[in-house]
């Protein structure tokens, strides 16, 4: 048993983070993203009973970005299957989120579902016979069923903003179509693509939104199942071995989560029949992924005794 109430772990964390001074980069690639103050912190814990620990700016809307690939993924297995798996690979990429490299060895099939270029292949996967609104208005509907919240949207600034400067990914998704491997137009499927990397969500709906994953499929408050216990478990694994990028390794050997991370600053981590845990700082360390959330969700696990790996809980020490 933990040594402290998790009210009070959640608001020592919270406490700590806003006072560093070390906040990492935020993300400038993608203009309107490089505009949000570096100074805000947040942690949600959500709980099977349907209660959210929450410390920090944990009302405030950000742009999910890559964690948003977790649900594509989750998506896409539900209307393709296993047969996923053949457009896309689950190994992880050693390489940066938005790198080219492996897909010309490779013949354009990405390394695994979470890097840009794999995640563009998903996105194409779901619009498949659907107008691009349409899988757009789906992917929302699915996030805000997941987070039992309507109030989750799409940022259109963030968006046209990623469309305008989006040279890599149409790179990628280019370099695919001639593998064969992208089906649809290149430009209907960026066009998803970006907009769904421009959910905005708060920290206490993402932490709802993942509650799935870390109860066999199934939102034990609300009693809606989203996948099997399988896939769910399956969705874990590939988040615990790409969830971020070449910071993947980084990531399990300090925090013990499967975990998938977005360059808005966000990380959704999961604590197999526990909780599903979101934190979001804007700054970002030399891999993208969020330099405060990381150290954040390293505090929770250390503390709470929650690293999947098994170490005991700390003795309240911080
Ligand atoms: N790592 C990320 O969050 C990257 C997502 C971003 N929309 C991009 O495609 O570059």
């Amino acid at each position: 048993m933990p040594s402290q109430s998790l009210e009070t772990v959640v608001a020592e964390i919270a406490a700590e983070m806003a006072a560093r001074p070390d906040r990492g980069q935020v993300a400038t690639y993608i203009p309107e993203l490089g505009r949000v103050d570096p100074n805000q912190f947040a942690i949600a814990v959500a709980l099977p009973d349907g209660s959210v620990v929450c410390a920090g700016d944990c009302a405030t809307f950000f742009s999910i970005q890559s964690v948003s690939k977790v649900f594509t993924l989750t998506l896409a297995l539900g209307l393709a299957g296993d047969r996923l798996w053949n457009r896309v690979g689950r190994e992880p990429s050693g390489s940066r989120f938005n790198s080219i490299v492996q897909l010309e060895h490779e013949r354009g099939i990405p390394r695994n579902p979470f890097i840009n270029a794999g995640a563009i292949a998903i996105t194409d996967l779901i619009l498949s016979g659907h107008k691009p609104r349409e899988a757009l208005a789906e992917i929302l509907r699915f996030m805000q069923f997941l987070a039992d919240d309507d109030s989750v949207y799409i940022d259109q600034a963030v968006a046209a903003s990623e469309e305008r400067t989006g040279f890599n990914n149409r790179a990628l998704a280019n370099f695919m179509k001639g593998f064969g491997v992208i089906e649809n137009p290149v430009e209907y499927v960026l066009g998803v693509y970006f907009h769904h990397c421009a959910i905005a969500m708060t920290c206490r709906q993402l932490a709802k939104a993942g509650t799935f994953l870390a109860h066999l499929g199934k939102n034990p408050a609300t009693g809606n199942s989203v996948v099997t216990a399988e896939r769910a478990k399956r969705i874990n694994a590939v988040m615990l071995t790409c969830g971020h990028y070449d910071g993947s390794g980084e990531f399990a050997y300090r925090v013990g989560l499967p975990g998938k991370s977005g360059v808005g600053g966000g990380i959704l981590a999961v604590v197999p029949g526990k909780a599903s845990v979101a934190v979001w700082s804007p700054g970002l360390d030399a891999s993208g992924n969020s330099h405060l959330g990381r150290i954040a969700l390293e505090r929770l696990t250390a503390r709470m005794g929650w690293s999947i790996f098994g170490a005991p809980a700390d003795m309240g020490v911080g």
